[in-house]
């Protein structure tokens, strides 16, 4: 038995905050808003798990109006849903996603995004693919106003 979701995610650029994408803090001038450190990767991949075991979004399990989620470590929510996808006796099969940002480049740090991935999902590295993409300057991530990030993720029973 399989089962498939998906998960979509956007975040505006805002000063003063760390840029968190996929578990791994980048170095650069701004950082994502967001009620959490705002990492839009680990949201994206928390809403596919979610989508494919029919659990709803994480909006739903982590409000942004609870105060107990202000600045939360998206991956220990990420581990929370993962740990939801085990009850449901299930494991990862895959997981594929894309970040769509102009900047920063991403190439340099995507290798340890998929280890923290992989390490939140009890998968081996080779169950996730992390890409990146620009939109060739077009739209707000052209524009350098936020970062989105999309996620595709195969279920399989434990
Ligand atoms: N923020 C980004 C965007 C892209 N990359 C890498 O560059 C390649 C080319 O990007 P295009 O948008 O011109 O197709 C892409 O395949 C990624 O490898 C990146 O590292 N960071
Ligand atoms: C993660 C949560 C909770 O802190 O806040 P944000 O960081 O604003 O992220 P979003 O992608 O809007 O999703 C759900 C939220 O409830």
């Amino acid at each position: 038995m399989f089962r498939i979701g998906q998960g979509f995610d956007v975040h505006r650029f805002g000063e003063g905050r760390p840029l968190m994408i996929g578990g791994v803090e980048i170095p650069y001038e701004k950082g994502l808003l967001g009620h959490s450190d705002a990492d839009v990767l680990l949201h994206a991949v928390a809403d596919a798990c979610l989508g494919a075991i029919g659990e709803g979004d994480i909006g739903r399990h982590f409000p942004d109006t609870d105060a107990a989620f202000k600045d939360a470590d998206s991956a220990a929510l990420l581990a929370h849903v993962f740990q939801l996808v085990k009850q449901k006796g299930y494991k990862l099969g895959n997981l594929d996603c894309t970040i769509i940002a102009q900047k920063p480049k991403m190439a340099p740090y995507i290798g340890k995004m998929r280890e923290t991935i992989a390490r939140i999902l009890e998968a081996e590295i080779g169950q996730v693919n992390v890409k990146a993409t620009t939109t060739e300057k077009l739209g707000f991530a052209g524009r350098e106003e936020g970062i989105a990030a999309q996620a595709a993720v195969l279920l399989e029973q434990a």
